[in-house]
C-alpha cells in the first residue's frame, strides 16, 4: 500500500511531499520528546488526508505567528469604513461615518477624486463634517478644499504644526468627533513636522499618513523630513499600540491595502533596524522627487484651495 510517515516538525515539507505523492498518510505514534515545542505530535496512529494534512501544517507554522494574528477589535454594526483609491497618486483616502447619526469623515482626500467622494457620500445618504489631512502632500493636491465648495459645510482639518491652512486645527492627542464615534490626532513627525496619525481607538485602527507606509515608510529627504524623528515617531507612537491595531496608510505602490502594528513591528524592513542604520538607509533611498511637488506644497499650504474647478 502507498503510505508516507511523516514527522511534524517540517510541516512544508510534509506538504510538498504528501501533495506530490497524493495519498493517504499515516502518522505513527511518535515519543513527544521527539518533537521541538511548537510541532504537533500524534498519540495514536492516525490515517488522514492530504487536504487535512494541508490544513494542519498551516496550523503548525502559524503557531509561530500567533501574535501578528491576535484577534481584532470587530467594528461595531453603525461604523462605516471604506477605502478609496487615487491612481495617478496611489493615495488611499478613507471615508469612515456614524450610519445612525450620517455624519461622516474623509481622511486624505485627493483633489482629483474630490466629485467621486461628495457622490459616494451622497449616494450613501451621508453628511461629510470633517476633511482632515495626515500631513501637507507633496504629491497630490489635497481634495479638501474643493470638497468645501461641493458639500457645504464641510470642515477642513489639518495639524497646527503643518503651517497649513484649515477650518481646524489640531494639537496633540485632540479629538474630532462624527456621530457618536471620535478620531484622535497623534503628532508623529518625521516626514514632515506636521504629520498626524489618526487614531480610532473604539475601532482598533490608525491612519499613519506617511509617517509608516506598508513595509515601509515615508521618505525624509525633503520639506522638514527628519529621520531620527520620524523613527522616534514610529517607534514611540505607532509600535506602542496595540499589536492587532490595523494600520492604513496614505499610499502603497505595490497593491497592499492595510497592516497591522505586530506586523510591521516584525517585518517592516527599515524601521525594525536600530535608529543610525534606518538613517543609514534613508539617506539611500534615492528616490526621485514627486512629480507634483512644485505645485503640490503651495497649494497644499493654502488647505487646496488653490486651482480648483470652477463650478
Ligand atoms: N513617484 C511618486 C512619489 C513617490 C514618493 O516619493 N512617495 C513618498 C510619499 S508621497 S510624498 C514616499 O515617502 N515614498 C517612500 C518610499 O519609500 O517610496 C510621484 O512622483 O508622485
Amino acid at each position: 500500500q502507498n503510505r508516507t510517515t511523516i514527522t511534524m516538525s517540517s510541516p512544508s515539507l510534509a506538504v510538498t511531499r504528501v501533495l506530490a505523492s497524493s495519498t493517504k498518510l499515516l502518522l505513527l505514534p511518535v515519543p513527544l520528546r521527539r518533537f521541538p515545542s511548537r510541532s504537533i505530535a500524534t498519540t495514536s496512529t492516525t490515517c488522514i488526508k492530504p487536504s487535512s494534512l494541508v490544513r494542519i501544517a498551516h496550523s503548525a507554522s502559524n503557531l509561530r505567528n500567533v501574535r501578528m494574528l491576535a484577534e481584532r477589535k470587530p467594528f461595531a454594526p453603525d461604523f462605516f469604513f471604506r477605502q478609496l483609491f487615487d491612481e495617478k497618486s496611489w493615495t488611499y483616502t478613507y471615508l469612515l461615518a456614524d450610519l445612525t447619526s450620517k455624519e461622516a469623515i474623509l481622511i486624505d482626500p485627493v483633489l482629483e477624486q474630490a466629485p467621486r467622494d461628495a457622490k459616494l457620500i451622497q449616494e450613501l445618504g451621508l453628511k461629510l463634517t470633517y476633511a482632515l489631512n495626515t500631513h501637507m502632500h507633496a504629491d497630490h493636491i489635497t481634495g479638501t478644499g474643493y470638497l468645501k465648495q461641493l458639500l457645504p459645510g464641510t470642515v477642513s482639518v489639518i495639524s497646527e504644526a503643518s503651517g497649513a491652512k484649515a477650518d481646524k486645527h489640531l494639537k496633540d492627542n485632540e479629538v474630532v468627533k462624527f456621530g457618536r464615534f471620535e478620531i484622535k490626532g497623534l503628532c508623529t513627525p518625521g516626514h514632515t513636522n506636521g504629520c498626524m496619525t489618526y487614531l480610532v481607538d473604539e475601532m482598533g485602527i490608525a491612519f499613519t499618513g506617511d509617517t509608516l507606509l506598508i513595509r515601509g515608510c515615508g521618505r525624509t529627504d525633503f520639506q522638514e523630513g527628519d529621520s531620527r524623528t520620524l523613527y522616534k515617531s514610529v517607534h514611540e507612537r505607532i509600535f506602542t499600540l496595540p499589536d492587532n491595531y490595523r494600520l492604513f496608510p496614505a499610499h502603497d505602490y505595490k497593491g497592499n491595502m492595510e497592516t497591522s502594528v505586530a506586523e510591521e513591528k516584525q517585518y517592516n524592513p527599515r524601521l525594525t533596524k536600530d535608529v543610525d542604520a534606518f538613517v543609514e538607509i534613508m539617506a539611500n533611498l534615492n528616490l526621485p522627487y514627486p512629480k507634483m511637488i512644485d505645485k503640490a506644497v503651495p497649494a497644499n499650504r493654502e488647505c487646496g484651495l488653490y486651482d480648483i474647478p470652477k463650478e
